[in-house]
């Protein structure tokens, strides 16, 4: 029974189980000059759990996702008010290394977006610089393991020296999540990953999330409805850069409590 349930800090309720909050956004507000895009956005994001976003264009998804890795600092004039804490620490105080943050909560973005090197390189970059690997031989085995984590080792292992923007849409987009991988990121950030990829690639990457989540946190900016309910087991529905529900995917899809909810699931806006 949820009454029965005791939370401490830094757990949150998700369907009758406990689970560990790996991320937490606290009354964040994100202005773009005066222009205000988020209000007091409060967020849990669980361990080793799929976490949608969901709402209307313009609403502040991707703002919102990209203050997770504080990728809003590279845009001029974007100001960020509130607090976010990975493990309870907060990620904005000012000593601290965005670079490694960067490198423990990676980011796949909407368009496959290669290096414009080899399949190798592009996973052995990250790695490479964060000085993972002792010698060759370990990059070798880190860029092979990432790749089979990414379902692309057995398309790609005969010809690792080709370019990555040679290979189809959705095989870059898994390269792009092997290379995200590839530095061992504890959160993967991921916005409308498969916007750009046809319904076959699309259902793999979908499946390539559902394994993820055994060992990654993962965050996904989603339109497509169904990607949500699929993917995911904990929702956030945005609304005019406000939260206005959040909860179990399931209940979200079936019952939701708020009806801009569920005039939005049902296709009714947005
Ligand atoms: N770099 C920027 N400069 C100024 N305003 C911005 C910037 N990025 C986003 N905005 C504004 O912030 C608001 C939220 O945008 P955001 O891209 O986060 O929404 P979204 O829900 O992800 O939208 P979509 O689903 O269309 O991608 C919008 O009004 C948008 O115009």
């Amino acid at each position: 029974m949820m009454e029965n349930i005791k939370l401490t800090a830094g757990s949150a309720p998700v369907g009758q189980k406990q689970m560990l909050t790996k991320m937490r956004g606290e009354k964040v507000c994100v202005f773009y000059g005066a222009k205000q895009a988020l209000y007091d956005v409060d967020l849990d994001v669980p361990e080793r759990q799929v976490t949608a976003l969901i709402g209307p264009s313009g609403c502040g998804k991707s703002t919102f996702l990209r203050t997770l890795n504080r990728m809003n600092d590279t845009i001029e004039g974007c100001r960020i008010v509130g607090k976010i804490t990975l493990d309870g620490e907060d990620i904005y105080q000012p000593d601290l290394d965005v670079v490694e943050l960067r490198a423990r909560v990676g980011m796949v973005f909407q368009k496959p977006n290669p290096f414009p090197k080899s399949i190798f390189e592009n996973v052995a970059y990250g790695p490479k610089i964060h000085g993972l690997a002792r010698n060759k031989t370990d990059l070798e085995e880190i860029v092979a393991t990432s790749l089979k984590r990414a379902g692309l080792f057995e398309e790609v292992k005969d010809r690792l020296d080709e370019p990555g923007t040679g290979l189809s849409g959705g095989q870059q987009q898994r390269l792009c999540i092997a290379r995200a991988i590839a530095v061992s990121p504890e959160v993967i950030l991921m916005d409308e990953p498969c916007s750009a990829l046809d319904p076959i690639a699309t259902a793999t990457v979908e499946e390539l999330i559902d394994e993820l989540k055994q060992n990654f946190t993962i965050v996904i900016v989603t339109h497509s409805m169904q990607q949500a309910a699929r993917v995911s087991q904990r929702t956030a529905m945005f609304h005019l850069g406000r939260i206005v529900e959040v909860g179990a995917t399931e209940k979200m899809f079936s019952n939701p409590d708020d009806k801009r909810t569920q005039d939005y699931i049902t296709g009714r806006f947005g």
